[in-house]
């Protein structure tokens, strides 16, 4: 089942046309990633999907995005129930400066759950969940800042799950982590694909190997070739696809 349903959708920043007519269905539990040179276009995508956009000046869109049938676009849709819905997690680990626990109970505080030990069970299943809970679980009150890189962005992962959202949008969640921290946040991303619907930008072909279900290749703003990961990194349908996965260009 789709869980987003991208139609005939033109992105411009300004003059710029950064996304030219895409169509894609992101399916629901499946891990769905965004490749292509730099400057494609991927980021525009995933944040088109929770209208993250919007916050950039001239950026103007046309076509539709539906998330389970209901078009993002349209002016009665809730964008801060949007936001609830469709979390992020960004390329570099952005904890806000002060305790873990606050991290995690910072979203949920501001959907009004007040209740200490309602939040103490956020905390804790939020932590579990972006597999970093035996870590912390003894420092809560320690300021996020002083953990590592790698932890830091399971803490972030953690505090996108702990207002249960229904997809989790990764702008190059690894691309600043070392390849253990690397792993375990690939491992955690097939533990969430479960419960969620993931789409995810990567820069490293192996990791889309490795993690996704579905890729899609985009090149200056086109969405060239979207399919089941295996084929379209065995046997590409575009000559573009090939030409980019073999590292001929990129
Ligand atoms: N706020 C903005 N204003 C104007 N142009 C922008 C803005 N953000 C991105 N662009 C342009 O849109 C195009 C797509 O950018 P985007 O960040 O989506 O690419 P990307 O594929 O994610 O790149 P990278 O892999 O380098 O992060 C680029 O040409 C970029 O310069």
């Amino acid at each position: 089942m789709s869980k987003f349903i991208v139609k005939n959708m033109n992105l411009y920043y300004g003059n710029f046309h950064a996304l030219k007519d895409i169509s894609i269905n992101i399916e629901k539990n499946e891990i769905t990633a965004l490749i292509g040179p730099s400057g494609c276009g991927k980021s525009t995508l995933l944040k088109s999907l929770n209208r993250m956009n919007d916050l950039v000046e001239g950026c103007k869109i046309e076509g539709e995005i539906l998330l389970d049938g209901e078009d993002i676009y349209s002016e009665d849709f809730n964008v801060n129930l949007l936001r609830k819905r469709v979390g992020m997690v960004f390329q570099k680990p952005n904890p806000f400066p002060m305790s873990i626990y606050d991290n995690i109970a910072y979203g949920p505080r501001t959907h009004g759950i007040k209740n200490k030990s309602k939040l103490d069970e956020i905390v804790e299943r939020s932590l579990k969940a972006a597999a970093i809970w035996d870590e912390v679980k003894d420092d809560l009150k320690k300021n996020a800042l002083r953990i590592s890189g790698g932890q830091q962005q399971r803490l972030c992962i953690a505090r996108a799950l702990a207002v249960e959202p229904e997809v989790l949008l990764m702008d190059e969640p690894t691309s600043a982590l070392d390849p253990i921290s690397t792993a375990k946040i690939e491992e955690l991303i097939q533990e969430l694909k479960k419960i969620y619907t993931i789409v995810i930008v990567t820069h490293n072909m192996q990791q889309a190997t490795r993690v996704s279900d579905k890729t899609a290749f985009l090149l200056n703003g086109k969405l060239i070739e979207f399919g089941p990961t295996v084929e379209l990194f065995s046997v590409p349908k575009n000559k573009k696809t090939e030409d980019y996965i073999t590292g001929r260009f990129g």
